[in-house]
């Protein structure tokens, strides 16, 4: 059952002496049952736009919003049975933990007192924090709040649960093991769950399925393995991936290179048109110092680090930078002289004129 679905959903902000704005134009999308749907992107993509909506905080311009197979935009935000654990967690802070999430219930529905607290103590021991139930918000950790809003959103028990930058504001110890929790929570109560993020990391590891939003259009929607090893366009290719892809701008030749400039050329995955231009993507690891074949490159930064090096090379009469990883033992001197080859088969190739991958 499609528990989610969103039709050709828009949003065009609209104020008096300022041009509109099209937040979200046209999202199509559906949700299965008990999936983690992440929609990653960059600041002002309309990712949040888009969660209101669905929320019913925001009015929508156009399309439909369907829980379960029924549309709810004509419904307000309090009979949506929507779950949503905010950023900022907007906790009241004269209130404890339990009385925090009896909140959620009592505003929601008149509730008899012994099954609030039975349902306050039984979300508390989900998601660990039966031990702070008395404590107020001031005196808990960034991490502990964001357990106290997701569990006041999950007390509702809700259809849909909405998740706006759930780790944002955690710090890189506590984000690891929360990301962790969160991942065993939602599995285990098997909510359907829009997880918004700009951080990459989140979302490839937590989410099911990702989509990759630009401009409030959809770039590509698929697993984090179809999003970073497939990457649709340059866009996605360029804003998922840590160290980011090097994009070297080419002409297919007709024996099945990219030449890249006339002392540099690059073997291409597949048949390309000669004379068409091209964008060659590479991750940074998926190319190796070699000491025969491969392309000659020119060393201008090297950052040894525990696990591997980032290596930046330029190569001969190209502008753009080329990123390697290295092995953790090698050590390399600026303007040193390497030799590099990529995996051909790994190899990303988009049209330069479109931006769309060419595989
Ligand atoms: N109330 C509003 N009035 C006018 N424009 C708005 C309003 N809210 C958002 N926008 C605009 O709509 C676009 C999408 O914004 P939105 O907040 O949905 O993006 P976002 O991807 O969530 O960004 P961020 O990660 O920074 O929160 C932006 O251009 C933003 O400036």
């Amino acid at each position: 059952m499609t528990e989610l679905e969103l039709r050709d959903l828009r949003k065009t902000y609209r104020s008096r002496g300022r041009p509109s704005v099209d937040a979200v134009r046209g999202l199509d999308l559906a949700l299965r049952s008990g999936e983690l749907l992440g929609l990653l992107g960059p600041s002002g993509c309309g990712k949040s736009t888009t969660l209101r909506m669905i929320a019913g905080l925001e009015t929508v311009t156009g399309g439909d919003i369907l829980v379960g197979g029924a549309s709810v935009i004509e419904r307000p935000a309090q009979r949506r049975n929507i779950g949503v654990a905010f950023e900022n967690y907007a906790l009241y802070p004269p209130l404890t933990v339990a009385e925090n999430l009896a909140f959620g219930l009592k505003a929601r529905k008149r509730s008899a007192r012994g099954d609030v607290s039975r349902k306050v103590a039984e979300i508390a021991e989900r998601v660990d924090l039966t031990a702070l139930l008395d404590a107020r918000p001031a005196g808990l950790s960034s991490g502990q709040k964001q357990r106290v809003s997701l569990a006041r959103a999950l007390i509702r028990e809700p259809d849909v649960l909405l998740l706006d930058e759930p780790l944002s504001h955690l710090d890189a110890a506590q984000r690891d093991t929360t990301r962790r929790e969160l991942k065993r929570i939602q599995k285990d109560l098997g909510h359907t769950t829009i997880l918004v993020t700009h951080d990459q990391e989140e979302a490839l590891s937590l989410a099911d399925r990702i989509v990759v939003m630009k401009d409030g259009v959809i770039q590509q929607l698929g697993t984090p393995y179809e999003i970073y090893d497939s990457p649709a366009n340059l866009f996605v290719a360029d804003f998922v991936g840590e160290p980011a892809i090097s994009l070297l701008p080419g002409v297919a030749t007709d024996d099945g290179h990219a030449r890249l400039s006339d002392a540099a050329r690059i073997a291409l995955p597949m048949p390309v048109a000669a004379g068409r231009e091209v964008v060659v993507g590479i991750r940074p690891e998926d190319l190796r110092l070699t000491s025969d074949d491969g392309i000659a490159a020119r060393v201008t930064a090297h950052e040894p680090l525990l696990e591997s090096g980032i290596a930046t090379l330029a190569l001969d009469g190209v502008d753009t930078p080329l990123v390697v990883l290295t092995e953790p033992e090698v050590r390399l001197a600026h303007d040193e002289h390497v030799r590099v080859a990529a995996d051909v088969r790994l190899t990303h190739v988009f049209d330069a004129e479109t931006g769309d991958s060419l595989r």
